[in-house]
């Protein structure tokens, strides 16, 4: 358990401006050092300028409050218990982010890349792949999630180029593992955060994410904290038109620890009011094995997990976050 402390102010995230980069490579030259610098200090930054249609995203977090204003019985009815691929709807308490802490306050609907049963990654078994859940009776919903959710694709590539750039590697680095990349939606809805905080209770455990990238589209509502390089919580207050992009442990390992996949956790500050927000979870192709950067310097802690694919990697992590909550609660 890592014991509740309080924020301070946000002052080391970074907003990277990434509308040059689309067009000039001395931009993302210019981007690629920014990011590397950000992801040595806390691992965070803001994207502005990253050319995502303002509609979509609002219609993105319209799309989460829909969902989550449905009676409890239509929610269950995409209940992430009739999905073995971590897909559908998941009530507040189901999963532990920071093992031995209190549950999550928060409530959650995923969906990932939508695979039919006979596709070839499901027959095989690959962990995690499968189709998604929908809900009924939401029309526009679906179409809506998957727009979004390419839109999210497009963007994940492009900033894993210029990760790749910013350990001194091409921009086409991870194209072996792009073609077919994957890519989690969640929709996320934070009650009012409990006052009694006496057992550790948030909106989500301090955690750090278990893949490549990860980028956060906030409501207006603060609740994202983060640790910093010295050690202190800060918050990552929302800024209009931007997205939190955090790496994870995929990109950690990818450099040896050059990179931190670092710890973050919510709060939600509202207290009458709940917090939405939207995680897609940008990863390499399922059976993609991150090695490590030919320009990192080899370090013994991550020489042991070499072996696992992207997918073996998350499905090992989710298990441990859900058993942690105990098999009763969904
Ligand atoms: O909701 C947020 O602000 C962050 C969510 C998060 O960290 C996660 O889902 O991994
Ligand atoms: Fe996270």
């Amino acid at each position: 358990m890592i014991p509740y402390t309080p924020p301070r102010a946000a002052k080391d995230i970074p907003v990277i401006d990434l509308t040059g980069t689309f067009v000039s490579d001395d931009a993302r030259e210019d981007a690629a050092r920014l990011i590397h610098r950000a992801c040595r200090e806390t691992g965070f930054f803001y994207v502005s300028g990253h050319g995502i249609d303002p509609l979509l995203v609002e219609s993105q977090l319209a799309a989460a409050r829909r969902f989550f204003a449905q009676s409890d019985e239509a929610k269950q009815a995409v209940s992430k218990a009739h999905s073995p691929h971590w897909r559908g709807y998941e009530g507040v308490g189901a999963q532990v982010l920071d093992a031995g802490s209190a549950a999550d306050h928060k409530e959650s609907f995923a969906i990932a890349i939508d695979l039919a049963e006979d596709d070839p990654l499901v027959v095989a078994g690959v962990p995690g792949q499968g189709p998604n859940l929908w809900p009924e009776h939401l029309p526009g919903f679906r179409e809506q999630l998957l727009a979004y959710q390419g839109a999210m694709i497009d963007l994940g590539r492009h900033l894993m180029g210029l990760i790749a750039m910013s350990v001194d590697l091409d921009y086409g680095y991870f194209a072996a593992g792009l073609d077919q990349p994957q890519c989690g939606v969640r929709l996320l809805r934070y009650p009012p955060q409990p006052q009694d905080s006496a057992d550790n209770v948030l909106g989500a455990g301090a955690h750090s994410d278990w893949g490549s990238i990860t980028i956060l589209l906030q409501d207006g509502k603060a609740g994202l904290e983060v640790r910093n390089a010295a050690g202190d919580w800060i918050l990552a207050t929302p800024i209009p038109g931007t997205f939190v992009i955090n790496i994870g442990q995929m990109v950690e390992r990818f450099t040896a620890g050059i990179y931190r996949a670092n710890l973050h956790r919510v709060r939600n500050g509202s207290p009458d009011a709940a917090r939405y927000s939207i995680a897609s979870f940008f990863e390499l192709e399922p059976l993609y094995r991150m090695g490590r950067a030919p320009s990192c310097p080899p370090d013994r802690a991550y020489e042991a997990l070499a072996d696992l694919t992207v997918s073996e990697h998350i499905d090992q992590m989710a298990r441990a976050s859900y058993a942690d909550a105990g098999a009763d609660q969904q």
